[in-house]
């Protein structure tokens, strides 16, 4: 039995105002040369919610739903919720935990698949907030093959798909797009490169996409496509993009409807409202398509229940046998443990 005193919810955070904005961009991207013409860019998706991102909102619920999870278990772990971009941030919830006789922590991270946004940079991130004090934090392993977090998204798929049907579209001319975050090229084969062109991020994706797809549309044909690109226009970022895919199929002639399945993504934020429910969706009503966008995971039971059974499953030390996964290339690894600002357990995963 592992010991923990209590969870720690891990995440982005989002502006909450406009006055926020541009202090988060600048937390976001803090030394990493996204040009500032992306950066108004990006200003400009918050600006028009009000410069508030739903995020924050979303993981506060996310908090509560666990908070009742958890006791509906009986289970008695506290949870505390951090940022990395916005507060609360990190560094101050560490503290605030410590003060509480919380050492022990057990992180929970709203990324599902590997890669450095997803697993190098919160770790670095708790070593930078355990850094002085006498906490550690471990993390729960990538759940993108998890029951919990595909649960969600085969519902998602099957309603749309009959929304779809009873509209007249056939299953055969409706094309399943499965969206991801774009990263560098670079980036995705630092995930893993023993999992070939693309890294472990490409692997879990496809292999993840694959499971939804034959559960929920057999009939339909499907893609893994990407969304959000930023960075230096001369950098390779994995392709193709979500709008010029329906451009495509549009041309194609062979598609009368697309179902957007935002699965690298556990809530409906900025990412999700912008680029798919409002650039993508546009995209395909130029084309003359229909399109339906399935929800993320957000406070779905199963993903919430599904959180609680993976913080379970490090407390009683399951072992990976015995550990749920969907794919061949589950259950992922679990990750070093992080005290006291240093990586004080090596596992070959942490490379990424
Ligand atoms: C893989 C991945 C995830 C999924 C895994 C995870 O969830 O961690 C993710 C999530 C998110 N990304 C988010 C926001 C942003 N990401 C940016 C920039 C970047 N993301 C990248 C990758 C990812 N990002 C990369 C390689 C960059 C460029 C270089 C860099 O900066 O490392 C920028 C800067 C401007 C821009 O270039 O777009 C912003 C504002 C929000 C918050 C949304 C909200 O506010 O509701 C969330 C959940
Ligand atoms: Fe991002």
């Amino acid at each position: 039995m592992a010991h923990y005193d209590a969870i720690l919810l891990s995440s982005f955070g989002g502006p909450e105002g406009q006055d926020d904005v541009i202090p988060f961009l600048r937390n976001v991207t803090a030394g990493r040369g996204i040009p500032d013409e992306r950066l108004e860019e990006v200003a400009h998706h918050y600006r028009h919610f009000g410069g508030v991102s739903p995020i924050n909102e979303q993981n506060r619920q996310l908090k509560a739903a666990l908070e009742a999870e958890l006791a509906k278990r009986g289970i008695d772990l506290p949870v505390y919720w951090g940022n990395r971009n916005w507060a609360p941030y990190f560094g101050d919830v560490v503290r605030e935990a410590e003060q509480n006789g919380h050492t022990e922590l057990l992180g929970l991270v709203t990324s599902a698949y590997t890669s450095y946004s997803g697993v190098g940079q919160y770790r670095e991130d708790f070593e930078k907030a355990t850094a002085g004090t006498s906490v550690a934090i471990d993390r729960v392993r990538e759940y993108f093959d998890h029951p919990g977090f595909v649960t969600p998204f085969v519902e998602g798929v099957t309603d749309a798909s009959a929304s779809l049907r009873a509209e007249g579209v056939a299953p055969e001319r409706t094309h399943i797009l499965y969206v991801t975050h774009s990263i560098p090229n670079t980036a995705a084969q630092a995930s893993g490169p023993e999992f070939g062109e693309g890294g472990a991020y490409v692997a879990q994706h496809l292999a993840v996409a694959s499971v939804i797809n034959e559960t929920a549309a057999p009939a339909s044909p499907w893609s893994l496509v990407y969304q959000s690109r930023s960075g230096d226009p001369r950098t390779p970022w994995l392709e193709p993009d979500i709008n010029d895919v329906i451009a495509d199929l549009a041309a194609g002639g062979l598609t009368d409807a697309v179902v957007i399945v935002p699965f690298g993504f556990v809530s409906d934020h900025m990412e999700v409202m912008w680029d798919l429910d409002n650039e993508a969706v546009e995209t395909a009503g130029e084309h003359g398509i229909k399109v339906r966008r399935v929800p993320t995971p957000g406070v779905h039971p199963a993903y919430v229940s599904g959180l609680v059974d993976l913080v379970l499953e490090r407390v009683n030390d399951v072992p990976a046998d015995e550990r749920p996964h969907l794919t061949a290339l589950g259950p992922w690894p679990d990750h070093a443990r992080v005290r006291a600002g240093e990586v004080v357990a090596s596992a070959e995963a942490d490379a990424r």
